[in-house]
């Protein structure tokens, strides 16, 4: 694992974009996969100032998001589908047919389950993978549970999910209970993967990802066994890490 230390959430926001906007340039048509909660919205409004400013193209790019909300339509303001549209994909030049987000509209959770591995399959394989960090250290929403999924499931949110996104809901009764992610094996495949983590709230967390045992109880720990992991964390996270 390589830990690129950001002195803040900007510099954090800037270096991850630099590592993102590397992969674009250097292949055109790469696959991404992209990650929604606060943490990296610094992370894409870099990306649509440097798109804006001529410097990147993603008309080639293809796009595969980690999760959504069962039960949330596209419309919703809170649904993932309507975050990317909000926070990168309306303000660059991607073609909307290249993207993927599970549909949390889609009741049948095994149909949604086989169509979005089937989407995932058929893209040849992601490039990069985009990832934040969960509180309780879930990728995408793999909560902690007592094994790994390989493939796109419906899960159920923890109570430390359901509380920890209720800011961004009027009440917490609102916040979705269940939401449909890519599985750990498919994170796991990504040629690269990138993490964001900022804020003294993940110190914690982040620690038992790099230094701890890996365990599906810390669902990011799994990284630990993939050949190509940034992690850019700013020195709040950073803080509690055994730097040698
Ligand atoms: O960046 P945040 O808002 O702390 O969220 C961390 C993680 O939690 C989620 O928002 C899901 O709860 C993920 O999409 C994200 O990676």
């Amino acid at each position: 694992m390589k830990l690129i230390q950001t002195k803040d959430y900007d510099d954090m926001s800037r270096k991850a974009a630099n590592i993102i906007s590397a992969q674009v340039i250097l292949k055109p048509d790469s696959v991404l996969g992209l990650a929604t909660g606060s943490t990296p919205i610094g992370t894409y409004k870099k990306l649509i100032e440097w798109y804006q400013k001529g410097d990147l193209d993603f008309s080639d790019v293809r796009t595969v998001n980690l999760d959504e909300y069962k039960g949330l339509t596209k419309e919703n303001d809170q649904s993932y589908y309507y975050f990317m549209n909000e926070n990168l994909f309306k303000h660059i030049n991607i073609d909307l047919t290249k993207t993927n987000i599970p549909d949390g509209t889609e009741e049948d959770a095994k149909k949604e389950c086989d169509r979005y591995n089937h989407v995932i399959e058929s893209m040849g394989g992601i490039d990069l993978q985009l990832l934040g960090l969960g509180n309780n250290g879930h990728i995408g929403f793999n909560e902690p549970c007592d094994t790994f999924d390989k493939l796109t499931h419906c899960v159920t949110l923890t109570q430390s999910t359901i509380d920890a996104n209720a800011r961004f809901f009027e009440k917490i009764e609102d916040v979705p209970r269940y939401a449909y992610t890519m599985g750990i094996g498919q994170i796991m495949s990504a040629k690269k993967v990138l993490v964001v983590v900022n804020g003294k709230g993940k110190a914690e967390i982040l620690k038992k990802v790099i230094e701890g045992p890996v365990t599906p109880f810390v669902p990011a720990s799994i990284l630990q066994f993939h050949p190509d992991v940034t992690i850019v964390a700013d020195e709040e996270a950073a803080s509690l890490l055994t730097l040698e």
